[in-house]
């Protein structure tokens, strides 16, 4: 079996990679020790507030004050052959649906007041302009027998993925959070995770959107001869996903690379999402740092991404939505981390005696 292993021979290259202030970290877990709390009872809230502060560079960290998502979109030739419980069209219709602002998404984004941008990047359909500024072309390929993607491609959609991050940061945004809605996308996003994990498909695939038996025996074969396909690529990400991903995942890819280079914090959502994120990983190694896991997903090749890239997800409430709607369901969980250590008054401040102070009381009571 041949192997490209050079991603720089691969023509996409990120820009470098910064580690979040470790610095910053531990002054963060030392002042969630000075906070008016016993100590560690505020949990893993402790340690996301801490990683927050180090993203951010300083303690105590600001709340978000603009949390942005971008839904990107995109058809899978695989899905006209029946793994998916509904018809490619919905993929269209659902981008409407966003935009109209009627999706789960709107909803959770509003109650916590994330902005929500759609990108046509590969939608099987004529979408409105102002979603289709990135469009690469109409659906990817079917996975199980044609590539994704020409090489050209490809690179083009890593790179829109990355002008978004780019303008979104430039924008202000200081969380991003990608979501994606693609009607039959969990087969390539199971595909990817099993062929960087070097796992079975029948371990991997799941229901998606709530496929039946049949669908699911259809599902199964198309991963396990997409596998065949790509398995010679595991190291080379632009190849992975030019041969068994799409645009709207190599967009996600180059996206979650660039939020990292931009030194970005991101809250990584179900599947498909943490599929793209497997391969920006490879594309910007370190990434994975900046980011944050809001849920796990009911996918099995969820677990199995999460678990590869070290990432421990906040909730786990049996969503298999995508739409970025795992992560912002645990967003105000993160922004109620970071209020702690940014607004909570210490000991000090407040006067409160320490568990110290208990401690020389006892002793001095004994005495
Ligand atoms: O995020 C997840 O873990 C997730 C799990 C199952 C389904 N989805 C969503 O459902 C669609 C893909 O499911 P399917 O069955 O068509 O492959 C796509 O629009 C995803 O956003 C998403
Ligand atoms: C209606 C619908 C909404 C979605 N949102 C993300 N994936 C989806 C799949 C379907 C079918």
């Amino acid at each position: 079996m041949t192997t490209d292993s050079n991603s720089t021979s691969e023509s996409v290259t990120f820009g470098p990679v910064v580690t979040p202030s470790v610095r910053v970290r531990l002054a963060a877990a030392d002042r969630q020790t000075q906070l008016t709390k016993p100590a560690g009872s505020l949990g893993r809230l402790e340690a996301l507030s801490a990683w927050v502060a180090a993203c951010q560079g300083e303690c105590p960290p600001h709340v978000f004050a603009r949390p942005r998502v971008v839904v990107f979109a995109g058809d899978h030739g695989i899905a006209r052959h029946g793994v998916s419980a509904y018809p490619a069209e919905v993929t269209a219709q659902m981008v409407a649906n966003i935009t109209a602002g009627g999706a789960a998404v709107n909803a959770l984004a509003a109650t916590c007041g994330a902005g929500v941008r759609v990108v046509d990047i590969s939608v099987d359909a004529h979408t409105d302009p102002t979603v289709s500024q990135y469009k690469i072309r109409r659906s990817s390929g079917a996975i199980d027998r044609e590539d994704a993607l020409t090489h050209d491609e490809t690179v083009r959609a890593i790179d829109a993925g990355r002008a978004i991050a780019d303008a979104e940061v430039d924008e202000g945004a200081d969380l991003l959070i990608a979501g994606e809605m693609g009607i039959g996308n969990t087969t390539p996003a199971t595909v990817l995770i099993a062929a960087l994990t070097d796992t079975e498909p029948v371990a991997a695939v799941g229901r998606g959107t709530g496929v039946d038996d049949a669908g699911w025996s259809r599902k199964t074969a198309a991963i396990r001869d997409a596998l065949r396909r790509v398995r010679p690529h595991a190291n080379a990400p632009v190849a992975l996903l030019r041969t068994a991903g799409g645009a709207d995942l190599a967009a996600m890819a180059g996206f979650l690379a660039q939020a990292a280079v931009r030194r970005t914090p991101v809250i990584v959502d179900g599947v498909v999402v943490t599929a793209a994120a497997m391969v920006a990983e490879q594309l910007a190694p370190g990434a994975r740092d900046w980011w944050v896991a809001g849920h796990r997903s009911t996918e099995p090749a969820h677990s199995v991404a999460l678990r590869q890239l070290q990432l421990d997800p906040i909730l786990d409430l049996g969503m298999r939505l995508g739409e970025g709607s795992g992560a912002l369901a645990a967003f105000p969980v993160l922004q109620g981390a970071v209020a702690t250590l940014a607004n909570m008054a210490t000991f000090a401040d407040a006067g409160v005696s320490t568990g110290d102070d208990a401690t020389a009381a006892d002793a001095t009571a004994t005495d």
